[in-house]
């Protein structure tokens, strides 16, 4: 077992450990509007306010493919996902309200993973 399969195991540990909480977030009610990519069409000057666009599909996808070294990487573009919710709607919002609720959600499956860990 030489260092890089003791790696990639690990790597595969979080990545399951990801998944599984990404998956929580997909099947939360409030998650409607992240799910995803925000369409230009449907909202014209998101692009122009928002500069790291970022929703639950694409990093579905990035996870499948390993596109996170570690799941800090995974856990810092769902935080982007947050901020740029409370960038782009009021606090007092359907959406904004929605992006508090399930980043507070996410903290607490986090929290979880941290611990079990
Ligand atoms: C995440 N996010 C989604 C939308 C959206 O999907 N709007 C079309 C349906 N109302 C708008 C703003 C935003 O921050």
């Amino acid at each position: 077992k030489d260092e890089g399969d003791k790696d990639k195991k690990k790597k595969r540990k979080h990545t399951a450990a990801c998944r599984e909480i990404l998956r929580k977030l997909q099947a939360h009610e409030m998650a409607t509007w992240f799910l995803f990519p925000v369409d230009p069409k449907v909202v014209p000057n998101y692009r122009k306010v928002i500069k790291k666009p970022i929703d639950f599909s694409t990093i579905e996808n990035r996870l499948k493919k390993g596109r996170y070294k570690t799941a800090e990487g995974f856990m810092n573009e769902i935080l982007m996902v947050f901020d740029n919710c409370r960038l782009f709607n009021e606090d007092d919002s359907p959406i904004g309200r929605a992006g508090h609720a399930l980043r507070s959600y996410f903290d607490e499956r986090w929290a979880e993973l941290v611990r079990d860990n």
